[in-house]
């Protein structure tokens, strides 16, 4: 469906208010579409609910109508999960942004799904705590979605993934109840912790409208090293060296093509003058002299190896904020190529043999594509982008990439790895599923969404095909 019916128009209005249905091509695009820029947008309306209610009568609406719905957050995600392409009603979370009952005893907080990720981390904050999740997109991404996609980031190494912070969630379901689930429990085994089955759902069983989000202690004073390294092998060197010797809160990695573009493009300083193939980021906190002390031994170990050729470490807050855009600015930076996006993992002893038969792969591959690796390598999880030369059209280039996708899945499947990381399947890794999931888990997730979701309205089309 394109257009609404003016029927259809004022139910909705009648729910929500007047102002908030919009229909005009502005909106549609801007609350149909994500950071993938593969898909055109095309939903048939957009409304903006101000209440959980509100929610639950627009989705009992869309079900009567037998109307698909798409729920749209801060629409940073990169596998085209939010994206409306076929006539769906957008309902976006924009206008359910509140903070509520701060529990200092649980180290917990409510907050509505359309919380900026940057508006809890200040908020945690302002307590003298600190939310552990974060990633480039922090200042746009939104709390039901990172939920939905089990957001990952830089911190994983140390704090773990969104789930790992959610203590409740709110859902509405494909029939329009809400469930409470977990209700901001430690522990509870009562039974099946459906709230783990939502939180990674991509919005296929139903709408998350509020969550209790739990707080970490602040990390004190962290400390940033960039090394650079000869090879892939090198970093992996480097990051067994330093985990078996500190807590790290962080371990990335980039590719000199990385930083030439970020350094070019964002007109930040190369972190030191000789060029080398990788580099690695770590980050630790310096809790007293000693940290720094250690990590330094373990540098010139690493020197003295061969694993590391030059490397620079933060003095002051400010330098490691400047290190760290060396890496968060990537993704961004290489945006106007308009990439091919891989987001896969494997486990991490396994990367070494498993990058070096992906990279042999994808260089015979793309002889003339420039290929830009980067990622959370302490988590096993890399994220290898083929930027599209300006000449190529975009769908050549997109078909092209697809077809050495399936080389590069294959070896994902080899090692027992998966397709889709961090990122989510949405539509843009839907066709690769199978790589790491078994006929039988589809299966399964098939029945799963049918239970909460009867009428097959939410996000359809979204992780599998029903
Ligand atoms: O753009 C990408 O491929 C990754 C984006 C994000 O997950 C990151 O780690 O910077
Ligand atoms: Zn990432």
């Amino acid at each position: 469906m394109s257009e609404l019916s003016p029927e259809l128009v004022a139910s909705l209005e009648a729910i929500v208010g007047k102002d908030r249905v919009l229909s005009d091509a502005d909106s549609k695009a801007h609350y149909g579409g994500d950071w993938t820029r593969v898909y055109r947008p095309a939903p048939c309306a957009v409304v903006l609910p101000g209440s959980i209610e509100q929610v639950q009568e627009v989705v009992r609406l869309a079900a009567r109508e037998n109307l698909a719905v798409v729920p749209s957050g801060g629409r940073t995600g990169l596998s085209a999960g939010a994206v409306a392409y076929r006539g769906e009603l957008v309902i976006a979370l924009d206008r359910l942004n509140s903070i509520s009952d701060f529990n200092p005893v649980e180290r917990s907080v409510r907050c509505g799904a359309g919380v900026i990720t940057e508006q809890l981390q200040n908020f945690a904050q302002e307590q003298g705590l600190f939310y552990p999740v974060d990633f480039a997109s922090a200042g746009s991404s939104q709390i039901g979605g990172n939920i939905s996609t089990n957001a990952g980031g830089i911190k994983v190494i140390r704090h773990g993934m969104t789930r790992d912070w959610v203590a409740g969630l709110k859902l509405v379901t494909g029939t329009g109840e809400l469930l409470d689930l977990n209700r901001g429990l430690m522990k509870n085994n009562a039974g099946y912790d459906l709230r783990q089955l939502v939180i990674g759902a991509e919005g296929t069983l139903g709408i998350v409208v509020e969550a209790t989000m739990r707080l970490a202690r602040p990390p004190q004073d962290p400390v940033v090293l960039v090394l650079g390294t000869p090879d892939m092998a090198s970093v992996m060197e480097v990051l067994e060296v330093y985990q078996k010797r500190m807590d790290l809160q962080a371990f990335e990695f980039f590719s000199e093509l990385a930083l030439q573009k970020v350094v070019e493009h964002q007109g930040l300083q190369r972190p030191f003058e000789s060029p080398t193939e990788f580099y690695a980021l770590l980050e630790f906190e310096q809790r007293s002299e000693a940290d720094m002390e250690l990590a330094m031994e373990l540098f010139e170990h690493c020197v003295e190896q061969g694993w590391v050729i030059d490397g620079v470490i933060s003095q002051s807050v400010a330098q490691a904020e400047s290190l760290w855009r060396l890496r968060e600015d990537i993704s961004e930076t290489i945006a106007r190529w308009t990439p091919y996006k891989n987001d896969i993992s494997t486990t991490v002893s396994k990367v070494p043999a498993f990058l070096a038969e992906v990279e042999s792969v994808v260089n015979g591959a793309y002889p003339d594509f420039e290929i830009v690796w980067f990622g959370h390598i302490g988590d096993g999880n890399v994220h290898l982008n083929v930027l599209k030369p300006d000449a190529l059209p975009k769908a050549e280039f997109q078909q092209r990439c697809g077809e050495v996708s399936r080389w590069v899945f294959e070896i994902v499947q080899r090692y027992g790895g998966s397709v889709s990381a961090e990122h989510g399947v949405g539509l843009l890794k839907k066709d690769y599923l199978h790589y790491s999931r078994s006929a039988l888990e589809v299966d399964l997730m098939r029945q799963i969404k049918r239970a909460f979701d009867p009428a097959g309205i939410m996000n359809p089309g979204k992780i599998f095909d029903l």
